[in-house]
């Protein structure tokens, strides 16, 4: 349990703008920590660069038994997979280490994410081979089958997963994945520039858009924008004070046309907050592509900006979520914000395609 909170996965400065593109590198690993991932300036996909291991091996968790699992080769319409998930934000992790391309189309993702009819998730994550120096890349699609920027329980389950994938290889990972039961992730830096997110809505201390009126069938709603690679809207509530976190009001929001006008991208995703101390807030999220969730990584980020930003909460705070709490920091000295929660193999599986 220890191992678990000496956890660190760093994110480097974000991007100058806001891209379709995403690049993270793994890191400054010490024997007790997770691994750290790092942004850097490619354009592309997710990336994940793992250069530095760690003194101490990756032990499989007892309970799974993996060992054919890398000896699985997709023979014609089968795909091997393993299922994780972050406080209930469920993915489909698929090692893609051999090809640039993803094994599955995006329309089997969705497939294959759908609860009654696939395997059920909200998103596919492929573990690609490096680019640009990198060791690995992730991609990642939504339920729906979109291609987002980013996303956080699924860079903490990727990183799990890798460190799965050298064990199995005999490789010193450097991941210790062993009743690591807490990562803790430097998400970067949070992009707050109206343009950057993206969102038309009118930008006003340092361009930001804080506490933003967005009036949607007649209701008058307070947002921020912010971005974590990926675009959120926070609303802590109406003109009139704050609202119960709902996940109907949620998506009635985000399914409204006049989010879609304020924001470039065809949907954004929704977050409503509610505070319940300075260092305590309870989210409901409308995610983007996949609808509601139990927990978005990225979203907790932004709320905790967001609440910052309005004076609202403390730097330092824990996340309930309907999936569990997340803790998330956005640090003074470096701008960048750390985000710590757990990240769980489910099952192994072969799904036909
Ligand atoms: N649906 C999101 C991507 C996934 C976000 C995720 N659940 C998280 O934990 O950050 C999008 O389209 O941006």
């Amino acid at each position: 349990m220890e191992i678990a909170a000496a956890s660190t996965v760093s994110v480097a400065p974000q991007l100058p703008r806001l891209t379709n593109a995403f690049s993270r590198k793994l890191g400054s690993v010490s024997s007790l920590s997770f691994g750290s991932l790092k942004r850097n300036d490619c354009l592309g996909n997710a990336k994940l660069r793992v250069s530095a291991s760690s003194s101490v091996d990756v032990i499989t968790a007892d309970k799974i038994s993996p060992a054919s699992f890398l000896d699985k080769r997709e023979t014609g319409g089968v795909l091997h997979f393993v299922k994780y998930h972050g406080l209930g934000n469920d993915f489909i992790l698929v090692d893609n280490r051999d090809s640039s391309e993803p094994k599955i189309t995006q329309e089997q993702a969705a497939k294959l994410c759908d609860r009654n009819f696939g395997v059920g998730a909200d998103g596919v994550i492929f573990a690609m081979p490096g680019v640009n120096g990198t060791d690995y890349t992730m991609r990642i699609f939504n339920s729906d089958g979109s291609e987002p920027e980013i996303c956080g329980n699924g860079v903490r389950c990727f990183a799990r997963f890798i460190a799965e994938l050298e064990n199995l290889q005999g490789k010193r990972s450097c991941f210790t994945a062993l009743w690591v039961v807490q990562v803790k992730v430097d998400m970067g830096i949070p992009i707050l520039k109206a343009q950057d997110v993206p969102t038309k809505l009118p930008g006003n201390k340092g361009e930001a858009v804080i506490q933003a009126e967005l009036v949607v069938d007649g209701v008058s709603w307070n947002v921020t924008c912010v971005s974590m690679g990926n675009p959120h809207c926070v609303t802590f509530g109406t003109k009139g004070g704050p609202v119960q976190p709902e996940i109907e009001s949620c998506q009635r929001l985000v399914q409204s046309s006049s989010i879609m006008k304020c924001f470039q991208l065809e949907l954004t995703q929704v977050k409503f907050v509610e505070v319940l101390s300075r260092s305590h807030l309870k989210m409901r999220v409308w995610e983007r592509g996949a609808g509601a969730t139990l927990a978005c990584g990225t979203g907790a980020c932004a709320l905790v900006v967001a609440a910052v930003l309005e004076g609202r909460a403390n730097r330092k705070c824990t996340v309930d979520l309907p999936g569990g709490p997340l803790e998330i920091e956005w640090k003074q000295e470096d701008n960048h914000i750390y985000m710590t929660g757990p990240a769980e193999a489910v099952f192994y599986g072969s799904a036909l395609l």
